[in-house]
């Protein structure tokens, strides 16, 4: 099988030969998430599926980590594997329809436009999340993508680089081309869109409001259609539970605000005044519509179940 992807352009070349193979420039991602619950995914698959013994999506990544048996599916991605030999999965139109459909799990993918040619391979921590970013910055040229996981649940930069080579010397190999999104200079895969940047209640600790937090508190949560309130930045969370929450809310694509309750400079008093004003213990808080709707066990199970998505187009 193997074998068939050196067809008759091929032109294989040694790695030391390869352009760019040693500098890769990988896209937009963040750390990998603990969990994910994959929904089923409807595969318009072409290509040989490759079938490794312990790799199966969709699964429970913990469940996995801890030794569990995932359950069976039809997505099905190498660990990391070959290019030629993992699944084409098409990439929905729908960003709802993006939730569980790919790993939020470190490895290896490429993205197909549709004509089906290799755009452009990249690594990343959390293939989720930079699947959602491609095809929301460049919707034309990603139809399709194939993925390879790396067998490691927090694997070293230089695992995640050797699997994108391998990558790049069987694609080059095979066609005597490097997918044009990892040319030099392409920018389109890799632009970091800008993040916002956290709000901040107070305009420093020194500064004293007569109004007092709750109010706004109040004020903020009214006016804004969703704000998480969050340990740590949206660029850096300080926690797994807020990052989660975060990484969920970007995936869905949706406009929000991000408030630290650790950051006693501009937010002194946060932590516990948000505490009494939603009645809810723990963080993140994520409010939609000046309602609280839950931290992070409540917003994942709302995202698995596309309730998320359906909330925020209301
Ligand atoms: N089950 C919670 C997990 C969040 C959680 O347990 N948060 C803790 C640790 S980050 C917390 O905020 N504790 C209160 C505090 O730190 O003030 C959820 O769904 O959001
Ligand atoms: S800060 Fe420790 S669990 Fe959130």
């Amino acid at each position: 099988m193997a074998s068939s992807t050196h067809h008759l352009f091929s032109r294989p070349q040694s790695a030391a030969s390869l352009p760019r193979l040693t500098s890769p420039r990988p896209p937009p991602c963040s750390r990998s998430l603990k969990t994910f619950s994959f929904a089923s995914s409807s595969s318009r698959s072409s290509s040989f599926v490759y079938r490794p013994p312990d790799l199966r999506f969709p699964f429970n990544r913990a469940k996995h980590r801890r030794g569990g048996s995932p359950s069976a599916a039809p997505f099905v991605a190498a660990a990391h594997g070959k290019l030629s030999e993992a699944e084409l999965v098409p990439v929905p139109e729908e960003p709802r329809e993006l939730d569980g459909k790919f790993p939020s799990a470190a490895g290896v993918y490429g993205v197909f436009d549709k004509e089906g040619d290799l755009q452009f391979i990249g690594i990343s921590r959390n293939i989720a999340t930079s699947i959602a970013s491609h095809s929301k910055f460049v919707p034309d040229l990603c139809h399709s993508v194939k993925v390879g996981l790396v067998d490691e649940a927090e694997p070293d930069r230089n695992v995640l680089t050797s699997a994108w080579k391998s990558w790049m010397e069987e694609h080059i190999a095979a066609t005597g081309k490097v997918p044009p999104g990892n040319e030099t200079g392409n920018n389109t895969w890799v632009r970091r869109p800008q993040k916002k940047p956290d709000l901040h209640l107070k305009p420093g600790r020194n500064v004293q409001l007569n109004v007092p937090l709750e109010q706004l508190i109040d004020r903020l949560v009214k006016d804004k259609k969703v704000v998480a309130f969050i340990k740590g930045s949206r660029s850096a969370p300080l926690c797994g539970f807020s990052q989660k929450v975060i990484g969920i809310l970007e995936s869905h694509g949706v406009d929000y605000e991000s408030v630290d309750v650790l950051d006693e400079e501009h937010n002194y008093g946060l932590r516990e005044a948000l505490k009494n004003y939603s009645n809810w213990p723990t963080f993140p808080q994520v409010f939609v519509d000046g309602e609280l709707v839950g931290g992070c066990d409540i917003i994942s199970s709302m995202a698995e179940k596309g309730e998320l998505a359906a909330l925020f187009r209301k």
